[in-house]
């Protein structure tokens, strides 16, 4: 494919960029998601590493991604959250435009589970939740949703939780829950918790184990406390939808030795 051949130059002409500021170094390509290339730049005087974000190639003359990436990096410039990474500059390389902000240096909870198999129990899947749901939000409140909370946008170091990626979030807009169609689009908190929903979902599978037969609805396999169901089930738009992020972060149950 002809756009394969243009991320390889694209690499090249990223790596070339950051080799001519002579305080910066390139270190490595970090991974690609469905509009971004990421890559690994430090700082030689402070060692400080930071993460350079380019829009790929096969969407340079895209008008609407271009236009979505220019609003991630005005969202990633406007948010001030110390689980977010600090925006640093934007430009363009080449016409391409791309931004900086710090390096996370963590692992994202889709390595933890599928990679280490890691397990968490449903006392632990809680307590991380709540810490996701504390950061939503004070997200919320500086008025943008993120509207992408899964598993690989979620990384955790040394206990902390940090939030990576707005290449889908938007500005919170007043809408009413009657007015929503997809819960994942909704321009306001119900798409954040409809997500953190499928992320507490993803720490509870990692702890059970499958039996044979049919698959069951998650209700059935996880068979949680009634009270920890009925929370999956508001977040998820099953059950009657929170009114605000604080709505589901007092409503979080407590833990359960579990
Ligand atoms: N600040 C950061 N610190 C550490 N890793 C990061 C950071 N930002 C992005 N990454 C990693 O870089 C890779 C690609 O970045 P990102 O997920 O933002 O791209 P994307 O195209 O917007 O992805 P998606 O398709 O998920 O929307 C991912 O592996 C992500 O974990």
């Amino acid at each position: 494919m002809w756009w394969q051949r243009s991320e390889k130059k694209l690499d090249t002409i990223v790596q070339q960029y950051v080799t001519d500021h002579p305080n910066f170094t390139f270190i490595q390509f970090l991974g690609y998601g469905s509009y971004g290339r990421a890559y690994l730049i430090a700082e030689m005087s402070s060692q400080k590493r930071y993460v350079l974000k380019c829009l790929r190639p096969k969407h340079h003359r895209h008008t609407k991604t271009v236009q979505k990436f220019m609003q991630e990096i005005q969202i990633m410039r406007q948010l001030s959250l110390p689980t977010v990474p600090t925006f640093q500059m934007t430009g363009t390389i080449q016409n391409i435009p791309f931004f900086i902000m710090d390096y996370v240096d963590g692992q994202t909870f889709e390595e933890l589970i599928f990679q280490k198999g890691q397990k968490f129990t449903v006392s632990q899947s809680l307590a991380i939740t709540k810490q996701l749901l504390e950061q939503v939000v004070l997200l919320h409140e500086q008025g943008v949703v993120h509207r992408d909370l899964r598993i690989p946008n979620i990384l955790l170091v040394k206990q902390q939780l940090y939030i990576v990626d707005f290449g889908l979030a938007t500005l919170l807009k007043q809408q009413h829950v009657s007015a929503i169609r997809n819960p994942k689009k909704a321009e306001n908190h119900i798409s954040d918790l409809y997500f953190i929903g499928h992320f507490l979902l993803f720490l509870l599978y990692s702890n059970y184990t499958p039996v044979k037969g049919k698959e069951k609805p998650w209700q059935e396999e996880l068979a949680l406390p009634y009270e920890v169901q009925h929370f999956l089930e508001r977040l998820l738009w099953i059950g009657e939808p929170f009114h605000h992020a604080l709505d589901a972060l007092q409503s979080i149950p407590s833990p359960i030795n579990q």
